[in-house]
C-alpha cells in the first residue's frame, strides 16, 4: 500500500493554493488539506472531483449546484466555500477546513480519540458518554449539535433550500476556541450553542437545491440510512425529509447507531413502516442513571414520524424547548477553558487532521483512508467503474473480496461484531452502490420512457425476433425505430436537469413491470389478441400483472437468441473511441455482445446460487428452458446432504424478485463446502456486474453525448434487460457476502476466518492462495464441462437445440475468460492459445450441428 507520504497530491493551477495531504474520500471526491500559498497558517480543505467521474451529466450538475449554492451562502454553521478552480480534468472546491473531521469520528472513534487526541481527550473527560461501552454522546454534545443543526436549517429554509443529504458524514466539526475565547465573543460571531465544544458545520451540498417550501421534489437522493421513508418509497417529498434525517442523526448521537438499518432501500422502508412510529431505544436508556431525557426522546420520535404530514413541522421544530434551551450550564469554567484553548491552538499548530491522531491500523479502516491493497473491486466498485473498456476482466479473486466484505456487511452482523469500522464502510459503500444503481436505473427509465412505437409493425418484428425456438444462425431482426414524440424530445434533456434521479426506476420489480409495460403498450399496442400476445401483456403497465410468464420468456428468449450469435464472439468488440460509440447500430451490436457474455456468466452464478439458497414453492419453477449454463451442476461433495437435496431439482426463476432474498433463507446454514460455492457465486455475479455496468456506461455515453432522440426497440429491450440483471446480480452478490460474513463470524469457512477487518496487513498464506477463486478458471472449467456433455448428447441425437445452446454458451464463456489481456490476467500466453484452440473446435462442432439442424428442419 502506498504510504501517506508516497501518495501524490494534485497541483492546483494558479499557484494560490497549496495541496498538502489527502484527508477524506467521498463517492465522487477526494478531500485534501491545504493552505494558501502566501500564508501557510491559513488552512483550507480542497475537494477534488475528477471530471471523468462526472461523465454522467447529473453528477456534473450536482457539483455545479453545490458550487453555486455554497458560493451564495455564508453562515457560521455551514462550511464556507472559499473559491472554485476548474481545470480540463478536475474541479477543485476550496473550502473552509474542519480539523476535527465529521461527526462519525466523535460517535464511532471516541475510544481511540480519548487515547490519542489531546483536545478531544479533555473534551470527553468533561463530557463523558452515558455508557462507556457504547458509542452514544453526552447530552451536552447532543443538545449543542441539535441547536447548531437547527440554526443552519433555519437559515437554509429562509433561502428555500433543502439539504437532502443530512447525515453524520456531512456534519463537519471545526476546532473550538480559535479566534474567540469566551461565550460572548463566540455568540457575537453568530455561533450558537456551547462555546467550548467543537463547532458543527453542515457540508456537502451536492444534493441540495432550491426548493420552495410548498413544492414537492421528485429526486431520489441522500444516504439510505438517513433517508426519509417517503423518499425510500419513491414518493414525492418536501423539505420535511430533512427533518427525518435530523431525527436519525439525533438518534445516532444518543445511541451510537442509526435508528433503522437494512441492506437496501426496500428493506429499510419496510422496517421503518413496520415500526409503526415506535422508535426503540437501547435498554440502558430506559432505566437508571443513563436514562435518556424524555424531551429528547419525544423530539426524536416527532422527527422520526413515518408520515411527513404527521411529522413535526419546521416551525414546531424550531420552537422546540430543547432547540431553544439555554446551554450555558454546560459551559466549562475558566481554567479548563484556557486549557482547551491551548490544546486547540496546538491542534492548529500541529496541522494534523483528526484521522492522523488515530492509530495507523484504524486510520486505514476509516473511509477517509480506504484500504489501497484491494486486488478485487467490491460490488460497489465494479458497479461504479466506468472504465472497464480496456480491461473488462480483471481476475476476480475472492479472498480480497472477502477482505472488502467486511465493509459491506449488513447491520445485524455489525451489531453482532460491534464493528464500527464496518459501519463506516457500510454507509460509504452503500451510497456508492446506490448511486450507480440509481444511474443505471435512471438511464434505463429514461430510455424506456421515450416516444411511442409504431405498434403495428413492431409487434410482428418483435415476435419474430424473440420468440420461437432457437434456430441456427437466425439473424435477429432490427426492429423499427421508436420515434420520440416532439413533446418528449423537448423534455428529455430538461427532465434530467430537473429530476436528477428518477424515483420510479429503483424498484427492480418496478423495472420489470415498466419494461413489460413498454413491451405491451409499445410493441403490442392495446390489442394483444391481434398480435398473438395475451391480454395480460396488452394492458397498460398499471393494470397488468407485472410478472407474467410470457414477459420473463420474452427477456429470456431475447438473451438466448443473442447467445446463439456466436459469430460475434469471434469478431470481438466494435471500436469505441474513448468509450464513446457514435452510431445506434453499433451500440446495439456492442450491447448484444456484452449481454451475451454477462448472460452466460450470470447463468452460471445462478447455478451456484441455487446450490446455496433454498428455494420455495412457486419460486422454484423455471420460467424458461434457459441457457445450458443453468443446467444443474453436480453438487460438490463437501456440501452437506441437506444442501445437496435442496440443490437437486432446484431451478431458479430468472425473474425472481431478489428482494425476497432476505426473507427466503433465514435458516440457511453454511459449511466449508457451501462457503466455497458461495465465493464462486459472488465471483461470477461480480464479473457479470462488471460487464453489465460497462454496457450501461457505454450506453450512457452514447445517449448523453449523441444528439439522438430516437431509440430502437431492440436497444430499449436490451437496456431494460441489462438493468434488470444488474439489480438482481447486485442484490444477490450482497446477499451472499452477508452469508459468508455470518459464516466467518461463526468460525466456519477457513479461508474467511483469516480475513478479519483488523487484518488489513495480513499476508496471504499458501492456504489462502489455494482457496482463491478465479473467474477465468471457473468459466474455463465450466465451458469445457458443458461442451463435453453437449458433444455426448449430440452423439446420442438428444436435444439438438439444447446442444446448440450449450456450444454457444461455452464459446461465450471461453471468450469472456479471454477478455482480460492485461498483465493482471490469470492466463498466460500458453493458456490463451489452449483456450483459443478450444473455442475453434467447439465452433466447428457448432457449425456442423447447425448444418444438421437445418437439414432436419
Ligand atoms: N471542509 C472539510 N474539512 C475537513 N474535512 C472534510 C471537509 N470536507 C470533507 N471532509 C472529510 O472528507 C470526507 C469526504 O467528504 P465528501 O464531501 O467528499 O464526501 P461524503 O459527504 O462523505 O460522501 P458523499 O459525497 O459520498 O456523500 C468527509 O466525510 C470528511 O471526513
Amino acid at each position: 500500500m502506498a504510504s501517506d507520504a508516497q501518495k501524490t497530491v494534485p497541483v492546483i493551477p494558479g499557484g494560490v493554493y497549496v495541496v498538502e495531504k489527502e484527508i477524506g474520500k467521498g463517492s465522487f471526491a477526494v478531500v485534501y488539506r491545504g493552505h494558501f500559498a502566501r500564508d501557510a497558517h491559513r488552512q483550507i480543505a480542497i475537494k477534488a472531483v475528477s471530471r471523468s467521474k462526472l461523465k454522467n451529466r447529473k453528477l456534473l450538475e450536482n457539483l455545479e449546484v453545490e458550487i453555486a449554492i455554497l458560493k451564495k451562502i455564508k453562515h457560521p454553521h455551514i462550511v464556507g466555500l472559499v473559491d472554485c478552480e476548474r481545470t480540463g480534468t478536475d474541479f477543485y472546491l476550496i473550502m473552509e477546513y474542519c480539523a476535527l473531521g465529521d461527526l462519525t469520528f466523535l460517535i464511532k472513534k471516541r475510544k481511540e480519540l480519548v487515547k490519542n487526541h489531546p483536545l478531544l481527550r479533555k473534551v470527553f473527560e468533561k463530557y463523558p458518554p452515558p455508557n462507556e461501552n457504547r458509542n452514544g454522546l453526552h447530552s451536552a454534545f447532543i443538545l449543542n449539535y441539535l441547536q447548531q443543526l437547527a440554526c443552519s436549517l433555519k437559515f437554509l429554509r429562509s433561502k428555500n433550500l433543502v439539504h437532502r443529504d443530512i447525515k453524520p458524514q456531512n456534519l463537519l466539526l471545526s476546532t473550538p476556541l480559535l479566534d474567540y475565547t469566551d461565550p460572548a465573543s463566540f455568540h457575537k460571531l453568530g455561533y450558537i450553542g456551547i462555546y467550548n465544544l467543537p463547532i458543527l458545520k453542515i457540508a456537502d451540498f451536492g444534493f441540495a437545491r432550491f426548493l420552495p417550501s410548498s413544492s414537492l421534489a421528485e429526486t431520489l437522493c441522500g444516504s439510505p440510512l438517513y433517508m426519509a421513508p417517503e423518499i425510500l418509497n419513491y414518493q414525492k417529498y418536501n423539505a420535511k425529509a430533512d427533518l427525518w434525517s435530523v431525527g436519525t442523526v439525533l438518534y445516532e448521537m444518543c445511541c451510537g447507531h442509526p435508528p433503522f438499518k437494512a441492506s437496501n432501500h426496500l428493506e429499510l422502508f419496510k422496517k421503518i413502516k413496520r415500526a409503526n412510529n415506535v422508535i426503540n431505544f437501547p435498554e440502558y436508556f430506559t432505566t437508571g442513571d443513563t436514562q435518556l431525557d424524555e424531551d429528547l426522546k419525544s423530539l426524536i420520535c416527532q422527527l422520526l414520524t413515518f408520515d411527513p404530514q404527521d411529522r413535526t413541522s419546521f416551525d414546531t421544530f424550531f420552537d422546540n424547548k430543547l432547540v431553544n434551551m439555554d446551554l450555558s450550564c454546560y459551559e466549562l469554567v475558566d481554567d479548563i477553558s484556557v486549557e482547551l484553548e491551548n490544546r486547540s491552538k496546538d491542534i492548529r499548530e500541529s496541522n494534523m487532521f483528526i484521522s492522523e491522531y488515530l492509530p495507523t491500523a484504524h486510520k486505514h479502516d476509516h473511509r477517509t483512508a480506504l484500504p489501497q491493497q484491494q486486488i478485487t473491486p467490491t460490488a460497489a466498485e465494479v458497479a461504479a467503474k466506468g472504465n472497464v473498456k480496456t480491461n473488462p476482466t480483471k481476475p476476480v479473486r475472492t479472498p480480497s473480496l472477502l477482505a472488502t466484505d467486511k465493509r459491506m456487511v449488513r447491520p445485524t452482523v455489525q451489531h453482532k461484531t460491534q464493528s464500527t469500522n464496518s459501519d463506516l464502510m457500510l454507509e460509504k459503500e452503500y451510497v456508492v452502490i446506490e448511486k450507480k444503481t440509481v444511474e443505471i436505473n435512471e438511464l434505463a427509465d429514461e430510455i424506456a420512457h421515450i416516444g411511442t412505437a409504431d405498434t403495428a409493425t413492431t409487434a410482428i418484428n418483435v415476435n419474430n425476433a424473440v420468440r420461437g425456438s432457437p434456430v441456427a444462425n437466425r439473424p435477429l431482426e432490427r426492429t423499427p425505430k421508436v420515434q420520440r414524440s416532439p413533446k418528449h424530445a423537448a423534455s428529455r434533456r430538461a427532465s434530467s436537469v430537473d429530476r436528477r434521479v428518477s424515483i420510479s426506476s429503483l424498484n427492480p420489480s418496478n423495472a420489470l413491470s415498466r419494461a413489460l409495460g413498454i413491451a405491451s403498450t409499445r410493441l403490442f399496442g392495446t390489442t394483444g389478441g391481434h398480435s398473438g400476445i395475451p391480454d395480460s401483456l396488452a394492458k397498460s403497465p398499471h393494470e397488468q400483472a407485472p410478472r407474467s410468464l410470457l414477459s420473463a420468456q420474452l427477456f429470456q428468449d431475447l438473451t438466448e437468441n443473442i447467445v446463439l450469435k456466436t459469430e460475434e464472439a469471434q469478431q470481438g468488440e466494435p471500436s469505441a473511441e474513448n468509450g464513446i460509440i457514435k452510431d445506434r447500430d453499433t451500440i446495439v451490436h456492442f450491447l448484444e455482445l456484452l449481454a451475451a457474455k454477462a448472460f452466460v456468466v450470470y447463468s452460471y452464478a445462478e447455478v451456484k446460487f441455487a446450490q446455496i439458497v433454498p428455494l420455495q414453492g412457486e419460486l422454484n419453477k423455471r420460467l424458461s428452458t434457459g441457457s445450458c449454463a443453468v443446467e444443474e451442476e453436480e453438487c460438490d461433495d463437501t456440501i452437506d446432504d441437506g444442501l445437496r437435496n435442496r440443490a437437486n431439482g432446484q431451478r431458479r426463476s430468472n425473474s425472481r424478485s431478489s428482494s425476497n432474498l432476505m426473507q427466503l433463507n433465514t435458516d440457511l446454514v453454511m459449511n466449508e463446502g457451501s462457503a466455497l460455492v458461495c465465493k464462486e457465486a459472488i465471483t461470477l455475479y461480480l464479473k457479470s456486474l462488471e460487464l453489465l455496468g460497462y454496457s450501461m456506461q457505454i450506453t450512457s455515453n452514447w445517449w448523453y453525448n449523441s444528439n439522438e432522440n430516437v431509440c430502437s426497440l431492440r436497444l430499449n429491450l436490451l437496456v431494460q434487460w441489462v438493468r434488470e440483471r444488474f439489480n438482481e446480480c447486485l442484490e444477490k452478490a450482497e446477499f451472499l457476502r452477508l452469508k459468508l460474513f455470518e459464516c466467518d463470524n461463526e468460525g466456519m469457512g477457513k479461508a474467511e476466518t483469516v480475513h478479519t477487518t483488523e487484518a488489513q496487513d495480513h499476508q496471504p498464506t499458501q492456504e489462502d492462495k489455494d482457496n482463491e477463486v478465479f473467474v477465468e478458471k471457473l468459466l474455463y472449467d465450466r465451458a469445457l464441462e458443458i461442451s463435453k456433455s453437449a458433444a455426448k448428447m449430440e452423439l446420442n441425437g438428444d436435444n439438438l437445440n439444447g446442444c446448440e445452446l450449450s456450444y454457444a454458451t461455452s464459446i461465450w464463456m471461453l471468450q469472456t475468460a479471454l477478455d482480460n489481456e492485461s498483465s493482471a490476467s490469470l492466463l498466460d500466453e500458453q493458456d490463451r492459445k489452449v483456450i483459443k484452440k478450444y473455442i475453434n473446435s467447439i465452433r466447428n462442432r457448432l457449425q456442423s450441428l447447425r448444418q444438421k439442424l437445418s437439414r432436419n428442419s
